[in-house]
């Protein structure tokens, strides 16, 4: 490792005291950087991930030119379902397509099982690659949580309301159950991998659970996320979890045995806390603020900035991941300026 290593972001997650608020974005490694659009004209996201010294590069890209304070591990959320008989493929400008969904039982009990040595080992040839000899910052590892993929994997692709999936979640609630089970194992067996492979922390996105009212959420979805989220428990790997749209959530998220809870835009810090929120906060910018001229990014950086300062409890990030118009020299501006604005 040519740098010093910097825990920084490790440590805030643990809730310790750290310098200053460490950050990264949310699909920071992606279609905003011109040099990853140029290996795109080459590769689908699958071939880039199945080489593990073009899916490192593509993961160091990021921290090299914006000096974010973490790495997360170039892959999407959907790499681990072709090991379960899931046939996926990722469609420009469409997002992840199945073409085999899930519709019964029968469906359910066909998928096999992940065995990550066998099954992705260049994912964990990519994250040893990162982590022993070419980062100086920690590597998040991730997946995907059972409802997200589910939503996926039921209605056969991206979706606005969710209906096949919440559908069959109301009316086969044994298909439900049996679905959500296989993917925790799945789940559970794929971070271990990345764990022992050499990830520090871990995030596991359920962008979409926010469809469901808390209610629902805690009969369909909470008992599953408590199994996967206590069969990680390690004594310094720091879990987080994230979705999108799900501050009636945040109090059955703040219940699970995870360390750090992503906020998107729509709710504050402050008012997280007013809900009783506990954990570390990771968050919540406005990925659209950063389309708008540097005074007010500035304004509404300093100002989710000012808010963490009751308790300094806080990883910076966006609300949701970077997209594809956002320039990469607005995200080493921010980067620069959270960093030293927080100093402390
Ligand atoms: C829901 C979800 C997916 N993928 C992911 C989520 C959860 C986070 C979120 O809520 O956004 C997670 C993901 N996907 C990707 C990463 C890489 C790491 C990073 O954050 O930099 C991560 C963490 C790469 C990717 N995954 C995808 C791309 C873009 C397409 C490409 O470059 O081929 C990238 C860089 C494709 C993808 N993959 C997915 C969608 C909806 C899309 C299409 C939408 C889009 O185009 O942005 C599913």
């Amino acid at each position: 490792m040519s740098k010093q290593f910097n825990d920084t972001i490790l440590k805030a997650y643990k809730g310790e005291k750290t310098d200053y608020t460490p950050a990264w974005f949310m699909r920071q490694a992606g279609r905003s950087q011109k040099e990853y659009r140029e290996l795109k004209e080459k590769y689908s996201l699958f071939e880039i991930t199945h080489q593990p010294e073009l899916c490192a590069y593509v993961t160091r890209l990021p921290v090299e030119q914006y000096g974010v304070d973490a790495a997360i591990l170039y892959k999407d959320i959907m790499s681990p379902l072709p090991s379960l008989g899931v046939d996926v493929e990722i469609k420009k400008g469409v997002g992840p397509v199945i073409d085999n969904p899930i519709r019964t039982y029968q469906d359910v009990e066909k998928l096999g099982m992940i065995n990550p040595k066998a099954d992705v080992p260049y994912v964990l040839d990519t994250i040893r690659l990162l982590t022993e000899e070419q980062l100086s910052v920690p590597l998040i590892g991730f997946s995907g949580a059972p409802f997200t993929l589910a939503s996926y994997m039921v209605e056969g692709g991206p979706s606005k309301n969710y209906s096949k999936t919440k559908a069959l979640m109301y009316s086969q609630p044994d298909v439900w159950f049996a679905l959500m089970d296989k993917l925790a194992d799945m789940t559970i067996a794929y971070v271990k991998a990345q764990i022992d492979a050499g990830v520090s922390a871990v995030q596991v996105f359920d962008s979409w659970v926010g469809a469901l009212s808390a209610e629902d959420y805690r009969y369909y979805i909470k008992p599953v996320m408590e199994r996967i989220f206590s069969a990680l428990q390690t004594k310094d790997v720091p879990l987080i979890v994230f979705g999108v749209g799900a501050r009636h959530l945040l109090p059955e998220w703040n219940d699970l045995p995870v360390d750090v809870i992503g906020l998107d835009w729509r709710t504050s810090i402050t008012e997280a806390r007013e809900m009783g929120v506990t954990k570390v906060l990771q968050g919540n910018l406005d990925p659209t603020v950063l389309l708008a001229d540097w005074e007010t990014i500035e304004t509404k950086t300093k100002a989710i900035l000012d808010e963490s300062k009751q308790d300094n409890k806080h990883v910076f990030n966006l609300g949701h991941g970077v997209t594809p118009d956002i320039k990469p020299a607005t995200l080493k501006k921010l980067t620069e300026l959270i960093q030293t604005y927080s100093k402390r």
